[in-house]
């Protein structure tokens, strides 16, 4: 299936600038400047005595689908957290549309959140809506559209998720799959230039997950936006992924274009990406 994401493309071409592997940290002068909308910076984060982030630095490609991939309790989702300003760091930065998200006051901060769509887990939908209050919720909370307006943009997402048959079913009524696309629905109403995935394929047998995985690479094609999606499943990670970037213990072991992760020698990502139990990633 063809992406969006076109290597070709002058903007992208110029945005992808790489050096041993990682993105070129940008300064004034470098074309990569400003080409990532997203940019952590030596991250640190504990909580108590368990150092979760350890210096952790990455720059997401703009306009590309980035998957994180890492072991269960490697500091991915906190990784999430720290992007939409839900954490703030011990240490290090996080840059946003070129402002640090810990630089700037609460408000600007929630204006700078309205630029992100979440896709949570479970979908973190309100259980005593039903879809269609659910997707047009972050509509009527943060814009003064009219409900012909709200009602226009709510059901061009969920046909696009193909859930315009239950538009008035409970998300308890719904299947776990279905609850992820209303997720989706909900992520995109308000344009976001940045869309994360919490473990979309979390619960989901393999064949709904390589659905869901059509369904991101048709909507990001359709509506561009930088991705990413934080996962366990190398499958998932194989089929969306222009970068692949692997953590391990609050760390960055390997980023690079998503050819590069899955051709990697190094013992850990192959281990990782392999599933194999022999290898340097243990149980701890
Ligand atoms: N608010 C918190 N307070 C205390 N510890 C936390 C908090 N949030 C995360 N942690 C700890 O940080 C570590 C990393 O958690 P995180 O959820 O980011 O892992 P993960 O890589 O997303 O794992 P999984 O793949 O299993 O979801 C875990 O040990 C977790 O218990």
């Amino acid at each position: 299936m063809d992406k969006i994401f076109n290597r070709d493309h002058p903007d992208v071409a110029k945005r992808a600038t790489w050096e041993n592997g990682w993105p070129r940290e940008g300064d004034g002068s470098d074309p990569a400047a400003g080409a990532h909308s997203m940019r952590v910076r030596n991250l640190h984060k504990a909580f108590g005595n368990s150092a979760v982030m350890k210096g952790l630095s990455l720059d997401f490609v703009d306009e590309a689908i980035t998957t994180i991939l890492g072991p269960s309790g490697t500091g991915k989702s906190v990784l999430i957290k720290h992007l939409v300003g839900l954490l703030e760091p011990d240490d290090g930065e996080v840059i946003v549309f070129g402002q640090d998200i810990w630089g700037i006051n609460e408000n600007e901060r929630y204006e700078l959140r309205k630029k992100f769509g979440v896709l949570f887990q479970d979908g973190a939908l309100f259980g005593s809506m039903n879809i269609y209050d659910n997707v047009a919720f972050p509509l009527r909370k943060h814009t003064d559209k009219s409900e012909d307006e709200i009602e226009d943009i709510v059901m061009s997402h969920i046909k696009e998720v193909g859930l315009e048959g239950a538009v008035t079913k409970y998300p308890a009524e719904l299947s776990g799959g279905m609850r992820k696309r209303a997720g989706f629905a909900r992520a995109l109403v308000m344009k976001p230039q940045v869309v994360l995935f919490d473990e979309p394929d979390s619960g989901l047998d393999p064949v709904r997950t390589s659905l869901l995985c059509d369904l991101i690479l048709d909507i990001h094609r359709e509506h561009g936006g930088t991705y990413l999606v934080v996962t366990h499943d190398i499958q998932s990670a194989r089929k969306v992924s222009d970068y692949v970037g692997v953590l391990w213990k609050g760390q960055v072991v390997h980023y690079g274009e998503a050819s590069s992760a899955f051709e990697s020698t190094d013992p850990f990502v192959r281990q990782f990406l392999s599933g194999a139990s022999a290898g340097p990633l243990g149980m701890d």
